[in-house]
């Protein structure tokens, strides 16, 4: 049987004069890495954004696990089971990785306020066991030694995958990663993709915003490809590649000029 994690249609939304989405909609299945691609401006970051509860769409319907859900504030599609990392890092700094990360787990615990204030045996126990899953979850993206560092002392690739443990904790139906790789080197893009692997093989479902398009076609069971806020492309990694729209759209961009290798062919954007 399919097992429809995320369904949106029909999502449209303006900055002004400008249509930043026409008109998207995607649908992804429980275990797949979905990617979204595009060139710069074409939308996706609009999109998570929209996706996520940060922007107010002006149209589109929205289904997470089977149920409709309104992304109207970020704790709410949070509770849902959307979890996201972002292009630009959002860490707590002065906070330890081990924080940063528990703060994601808070959101799926009961003891609330009081239980803090009095310091329940409810809320003892809880906050243990927040503890141990959290530093499950450092060893699991592999900075489980960095546990007690400030998050600000960590390297770059240290915190994007500290925002994926962030983002774990939760226990999301969907994670939705933005640019991952922004700003790695190419053996913290190596870790990177075995590490998205393994989330996948565990059964989680991702969305991935990437620009480095050699990840993305290794990585992705789905792609979609916008453009102008339009969606051009949507299908394997394979197709989209030959996809004479796709190729277009890449080659009319600043992406590559006529004449130099494609992109999108051949998969080696940096
Ligand atoms: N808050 C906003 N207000 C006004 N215009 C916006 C806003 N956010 C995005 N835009 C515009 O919407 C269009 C789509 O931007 P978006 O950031 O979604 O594209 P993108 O595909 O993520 O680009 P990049 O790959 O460069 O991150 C762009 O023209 C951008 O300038």
């Amino acid at each position: 049987m399919v097992d429809t994690v995320l369904r949106v249609a029909g999502i449209s939304k303006r900055f002004g004069g400008l249509q930043a989405l026409s008109d998207v909609g995607l649908t992804i299945e429980r275990g797949q890495v979905y990617g979204l691609i595009g060139p710069n401006g074409a939308g996706k970051t609009t999109f998570f954004n929209v996706i996520t509860g940060l922007y107010t769409p002006d149209s589109g319907t929205f289904e997470l696990a089977g149920k409709p859900y309104q992304p109207t504030a970020v704790h709410e599609v949070a509770k849902a089971g959307i979890a996201r990392t972002f292009q630009n890092i959002r860490l707590f700094a002065e906070m330890t990785a081990l924080e940063n990360v528990m703060v994601g787990r808070h959101i799926r615990t009961g003891s609330g306020l009081m239980g803090a204030i009095f310091r329940t045996k409810g809320f003892l126990e809880e906050e243990a066991a927040i503890t141990t899953r959290a530093r499950e979850l450092l060893e699991y993206v592999g900075i489980g030694k960095f546990a007690d560092y400030k998050a600000r002392t960590l390297s770059y690739g240290d915190q994007r995958r500290l925002e994926i443990a962030r983002a774990l904790a939760t226990d999301p139906q969907l994670i939705a990663l933005d640019e991952p790789a922004a700003g790695m080197n190419s053996t913290e893009k190596v870790v990177l993709r075995e590490l998205i692997d393994r989330i996948r093989k565990d059964d989680r479902t991702i969305l991935l915003i990437e620009h480095d398009v050699k990840l993305v076609m290794g990585l992705c069971d789905r792609v979609t490809v916008l453009d102008y806020g339009k969606q051009i492309a949507e299908g394997s990694p394979y197709d989209v590649q030959r996809n004479e729209k796709v190729i277009e759209a890449y080659l009319g961009q600043s992406h590559a000029k006529p004449g130099e290798p494609n992109p999108v062919v051949n998969g080696e954007e940096e």
